[in-house]
């Protein structure tokens, strides 16, 4: 596991924020994690990222203890903050010289680690600019390539896509992609584009009023998303992918006729993301 999180507590004087979560987060994977406003997902991400402290409960990060272990942790991880954490009067070269210098990198180190994260973010030919001439999606990418330069084993995206438009949001969405597949590096990625979250995490979690209420492969989500099952006459049940082609949901038909069945009744597949989203968080206005 990358990330295993037992009973943690977490209050802002008598509000309960994280209320004796449970959360395990598998190693290698895309980690989406989804929540109303005020669910606790920048809470639980500061916590990971000893931004703030927890009130209660045992947190392992890659085999360490956060109770004892901060520097080692924080050498492995990296946080891509929601709002842009660089300095806009610099370029993005200067920016990420600042920032690998922090992290210790020095001469060829930090001049490799720059370029690479300049690479994967597309960002080579905007690297002599000062940031506060990009463009939001610039701003996204350089704020993601700031958190690539220790070559982190877990990265945490919270939001990286707010404000931009479809073609670099989408690009965003590849590279994490990448970086994932080419690196291992195990992300955790907060949204709230249930879209974002479909297309690109292997697990699905969705935080409210500080607990965990949908912990789920995508795999299983699709699953209960695309099935419905029929009700045949003898008392039997068929299931029936919606998204298979045409043939083989005619050749299932012709299967139940020549049985000399039919159908009683059909129940349709459970529910989009966005349904199971509103269902379990309810549909009340949050603050
Ligand atoms: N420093 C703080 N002091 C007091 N209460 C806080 C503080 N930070 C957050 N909270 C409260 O904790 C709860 C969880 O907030 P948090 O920002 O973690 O939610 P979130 O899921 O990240 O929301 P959003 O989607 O709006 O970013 C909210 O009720 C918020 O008002």
């Amino acid at each position: 596991m990358a990330i295993q999180i037992t009973h943690l507590l977490k209050r802002y004087d008598k509000n309960v924020v994280l209320d004796h979560l449970d959360l395990d987060i598998k190693q290698g994977s895309i980690f989406g994690l989804l929540g109303p406003n005020g669910a606790g997902k920048t809470t639980l991400v500061s916590i990971l990222n000893f931004l703030i402290p927890k009130d209660a409960g045992k947190i392992t990060i890659l085999g360490h203890d956060w109770d004892k272990n901060q520097k080692e942790i924080k050498s492995l991880c990296s946080l891509v903050p929601q709002s842009y954490a660089f300095y806009p009067s610099l370029s993005a070269y200067e920016n990420l010289e600042f920032f690998g210098a922090l992290h210790g990198l020095k001469h060829k180190d930090l001049t490799r680690q720059i370029h690479y994260a300049l690479e994967m973010t597309a960002l080579e030919k905007y690297r002599y600019k000062r940031a506060e001439s990009f463009s939001g999606g610039l701003k996204r990418r350089l704020n993601i390539a700031i958190g690539l330069l220790n070559n982190p084993k877990i990265l945490y995206l919270d939001e990286p896509t707010v404000g931009i438009d479809p073609q670099s949001r989408h690009y965003i969405l590849n590279v994490i992609k990448k970086l994932n597949q080419s690196e291992g590096t195990t992300v955790i990625y907060t949204s709230h584009y249930m879209d974002e979250i479909e297309y690109l995490c292997d697990d699905i979690a969705i935080l409210d009023h500080g607990k965990i209420m949908l912990h789920q492969s995508k795999e299983e989500l699709i699953k209960s998303d695309h099935i419905a099952t029929l009700h045949l006459s003898d008392e039997s049940q068929k299931e029936i992918n919606l998204y298979e082609d045409y043939d083989a949901l005619v050749d299932t038909f012709c299967e139940i006729k020549e049985k000399s069945l039919h159908v009683k009744e059909i129940t349709l597949p459970k529910s989009s993301l966005e349904n199971l989203f509103l269902s379990l968080t309810k549909k009340e206005l949050r603050d």
